[in-house]
């Protein structure tokens, strides 16, 4: 499932502007709308300005006024030996940006997946605890 949405976040990838790591990384995230929005890896010689792919996608979706409820799925997919899995920082933000269900494929172009927030970040910090 997903195939039309995993082959945008590898054209998206192509895109990806990694000079220093050489890894690189596309995502790709679908509207219930059916819009898409990409991101890429953006790095930079400071590394950790760096921007990560997922994050970029996920920063354009709600800068359209998307917002999680709006979103059916997330691709992230790399050039990596293995299947990528995002960040810590990502999941952090991530798990407050969509639903704690929405699927997640994850590819390499070899091997696929599916997976979602709860099950990368179980027992998040969130909003919830600051209320
Ligand atoms: O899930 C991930 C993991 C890493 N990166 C980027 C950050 C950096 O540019 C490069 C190496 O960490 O990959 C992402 O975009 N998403």
């Amino acid at each position: 499932m997903y195939e039309n949405l995993v082959s945008e976040a590898f054209e998206a990838m192509k895109s990806a502007y990694a000079p220093y790591s050489n890894y690189h990384v596309g995502a790709c995230v679908l509207c219930r709308d059916g819009r898409t929005f990409r991101g890429v890896n953006i790095e930079n010689a400071s590394y950790g300005a760096t921007n990560c792919a997922e994050r970029s996608a996920v920063f354009g979706a709600y800068s359209y006024g998307y917002r999680k409820a709006d979103i059916a799925a997330l691709a992230i997919v790399s050039d990596g030996a293995r299947i990528g899995t995002p960040c810590g920082i990502c999941r952090q933000v991530l798990s407050e940006l969509l639903e704690s269900d929405t699927p997640i494929i994850l590819s390499n172009g070899k091997e696929t997946m599916e997976t979602t927030m709860a099950e990368l970040l179980p027992m998040s910090f969130g909003m919830e605890d600051l209320a």
